[in-house]
């Protein structure tokens, strides 16, 4: 029996989001997520997918001929075969992103990876699963995220990052407004008059594609 994973898409388009947003990108998006994000755009990959062999995604990906590849999902590390599929990622010689929800363990993943770990706000109603011994692992290869629903999502955000030093550990703090609850544009006036180190996000894709699967 090969090693396999549940995936609902693999696709070629722009990152949107992240320190290369803009750039072509593979995306694989695994099925399945333990969490429920309040604000989830991506709840289509709850439940069903196929099931495939690590062969044969890393086949389709190589078809593409891309330099970036981000593994996505639902959440990617809730299947133990995520760990050595980035690391064949990696060996293929991609830049390998991974986005994580944070709820998980982020130890075993390839140190080649670039981890995106998103620190859930309370306004996603799943900061309880927040995983701190995380924070602790993170280098300058890594980003940590904050899906930001209102004004009090930010103060809580602002405290975290002056709490754990974010900007001192991570190689990007990102502040990204939760599509549909917050205007980009107050959370751009508060980040600049906070004067805060971090990267406003938006999620480029949704400007370009609106909220089609697959873009
Ligand atoms: C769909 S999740 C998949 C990876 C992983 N489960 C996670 O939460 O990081 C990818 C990223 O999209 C973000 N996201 C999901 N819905 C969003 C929304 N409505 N607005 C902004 N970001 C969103 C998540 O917070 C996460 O950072
Ligand atoms: N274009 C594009 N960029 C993305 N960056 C992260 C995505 C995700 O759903 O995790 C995503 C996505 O779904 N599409
Ligand atoms: S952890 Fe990620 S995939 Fe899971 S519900 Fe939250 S945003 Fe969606
Ligand atoms: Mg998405």
């Amino acid at each position: 029996m090969q090693d396999t994973l549940r995936i609902t898409e693999v696709f070629y388009s722009l990152q949107g989001e992240t320190r290369t947003a803009g750039l072509p990108t593979v995306f694989v998006r695994l099925t399945g997520c333990p969490l429920r994000c309040q604000y989830c755009d991506s709840a289509y990959a709850f439940s069903g997918g196929t099931v495939r062999t690590l062969d044969d995604i890393v086949e389709q990906v190589a078809g593409y001929r891309p330099r970036y590849v981000c593994v996505t999902g639902g959440e990617p590390l809730a299947q133990p075969n995520a760990i050595p599929l980035l690391e064949r990622l990696c060996d293929a010689g991609y830049e390998v992103s991974l986005e994580t929800s944070g709820a998980l363990d982020v130890s075993a993943v390839d140190p080649r990876v670039s981890r995106v770990v998103d620190l859930k706000t309370p306004g996603s109603k799943e900061a309880h699963r927040n995983r701190y011994e995380n924070i602790e692992l993170l280098t300058r290869n890594d980003q940590v995220k904050f899906v930001i629903c209102s004004r009090e999502d930010y103060d809580w955000a602002v405290s975290k990052l002056i709490q754990y030093g974010l900007d001192r550990r991570a190689g990007e703090v990102l502040f990204s407004p939760s599509h549909h609850d917050l205007n980009a544009r107050d959370l751009a006036d508060w980040v600049v008059a906070d004067n805060l180190p971090v990267r406003l996000q938006l999620q480029l894709h949704k400007y370009l594609w609106n909220d089609e699967p697959g873009r």
